[in-house]
C-alpha cells in the first residue's frame, strides 16, 4: 500500500472515536475527535427530534459520560438537516400518564441542570430549526452556530402555553430582559438576521462541518485555562439561574404537572397536535 493511501486511512481513524454512553440506545450519539478531544454529542431521535422520556435520559446520559471521559469541549448538534430540534414531544404532555409524566418532567429538568452547568466548555452546531425547547438547548449552551433558513426561539404563548422559569431563565441568560420579554410575549421565532442581531447566536455557518468547526474554535479558546478553575467560575457565574430549580425541584415540577394537567392546557395541546398532524399530511 502506498505510504500516502496509509496516511489518509491513520487520518480516518484518527478523526472520530464513537462513546457509548451505557445505556445503548442511539437516541444520541457522541463522538470524540482523537486531535482536539472535543465530543460531538448528535441527537438522533426521528424524525425532528422531539424530546421523549428516553431522548432526554438519554441525552442526560451522554452530558455526563462526557464529563466523565475527560473530553475537553461539547458540541451539541443534531443528524437531521433541517430540525435541530422541535421542543418536547408533546405526546408526552397529551392526556399523560401521571407516573410517566412525573419521570419526563424530573429528567426534563435534570438534563437542563446538567447542560446548563457542565463543566466542559458547550456549543450549539444548530443545523436546523431549533423550537422552545429545541431553542432550551441551544441557550443552554455557552455558544451558538446556526446555519440560515431555519427559525430558532420560544414560540409557547402563541400556542397558549405558559413557560416554566427555568425556561424563562434559559433565555434571559443569552439575550437582554427587554427583548426576551417581547421576544417570549410575541411567541417570537427569530429568522437567523434576527437572531444574530439581539446575539441569540454567535455566528452563522455556511453548512454543519463549518459549525462544528467554528463550535470546536470557540472550544479552543480556553485551551489556556485550567478546568477546574474554568468549570467552578461557570458555576458560579450560573448560580442564581439555577437556585430555584436546585433548592426546590420538586415544588418546580408540582407546579409544572398541575398546569400540564389542566382541561384548559389539554384543550389547547389538543387542537395544536391536530394542526401538527394535519399539517404533515398536506
Ligand atoms: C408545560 C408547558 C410547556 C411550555 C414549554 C414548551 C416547550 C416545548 O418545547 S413544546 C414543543 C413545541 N414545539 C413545536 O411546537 C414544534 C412543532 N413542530 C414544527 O413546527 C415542525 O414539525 C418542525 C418545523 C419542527 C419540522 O417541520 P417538518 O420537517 O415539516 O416536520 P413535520 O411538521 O411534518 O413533523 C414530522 C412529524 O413530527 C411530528 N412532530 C413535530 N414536532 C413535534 C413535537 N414537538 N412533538 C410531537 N410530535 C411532533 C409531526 O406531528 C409529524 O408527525 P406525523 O404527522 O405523525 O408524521
Amino acid at each position: 500500500m502506498l505510504r500516502s493511501q496509509t496516511k489518509l486511512m491513520d487520518l480516518g481513524r484518527r478523526l472520530c472515536r464513537s462513546i457509548g454512553n451505557n445505556n445503548g440506545s442511539n437516541l444520541t450519539m457522541v463522538e470524540v475527535d482523537d486531535k482536539t478531544g472535543i465530543a460531538t454529542l448528535t441527537l438522533n431521535k426521528p424524525p425532528v427530534n422531539s424530546c421523549n422520556l428516553e431522548l432526554l435520559l438519554d441525552l442526560n446520559e451522554s452530558i455526563k459520560q462526557i464529563e466523565r471521559n475527560g473530553s475537553r469541549g461539547l458540541i451539541l448538534t443534531s443528524s437531521n438537516d433541517k430540525v435541530f430540534s422541535s421542543g418536547l414531544d408533546l405526546n408526552e404532555l397529551h392526556q399523560p400518564n401521571q407516573d410517566r409524566l412525573i419521570a419526563f418532567w424530573r429528567a426534563l429538568q435534570d438534563m437542563w441542570l446538567s447542560l446548563f452547568l457542565s463543566r466542559v466548555p458547550t456549543a450549539a452546531a444548530i443545523n436546523g430549526h431549533a423550537i422552545a425547547v429545541g431553542c432550551v438547548l441551544a441557550t443552554a449552551c455557552e455558544y451558538r452556530v446556526m446555519l440560515p433558513g431555519f427559525s430558532i426561539g420560544i414560540h409557547a404563548t402563541k400556542f397558549g402555553y405558559v413557560v416554566p422559569p427555568f425556561i424563562l431563565i434559559s433565555y434571559l441568560s443569552v439575550l437582554p430582559r427587554y427583548i426576551a420579554e417581547r421576544a417570549l410575549l410575541q411567541g417570537k421565532l427569530f429568522s437567523i438576521d434576527e437572531a444574530l442581531h439581539v446575539n441569540l447566536i454567535d455566528e452563522v455557518a455556511d453548512g454543519k462541518s463549518d459549525a462544528i468547526i467554528k463550535c470546536a474554535k470557540f472550544i479552543g479558546s480556553f485551551a489556556k485555562t485550567q478546568p477546574d478553575a474554568r468549570a467552578l467560575t461557570k458555576r458560579q457565574t450560573r448560580a442564581q439561574d439555577v437556585q430555584l430549580l436546585i433548592k426546590d425541584p420538586e415544588g418546580q415540577l408540582r407546579e409544572s404537572l398541575e398546569y400540564i394537567n389542566t382541561p384548559f392546557f389539554q384543550q389547547g395541546l389538543e387542537v395544536y397536535l391536530a394542526k401538527l398532524k394535519s399539517k404533515s399530511k398536506e
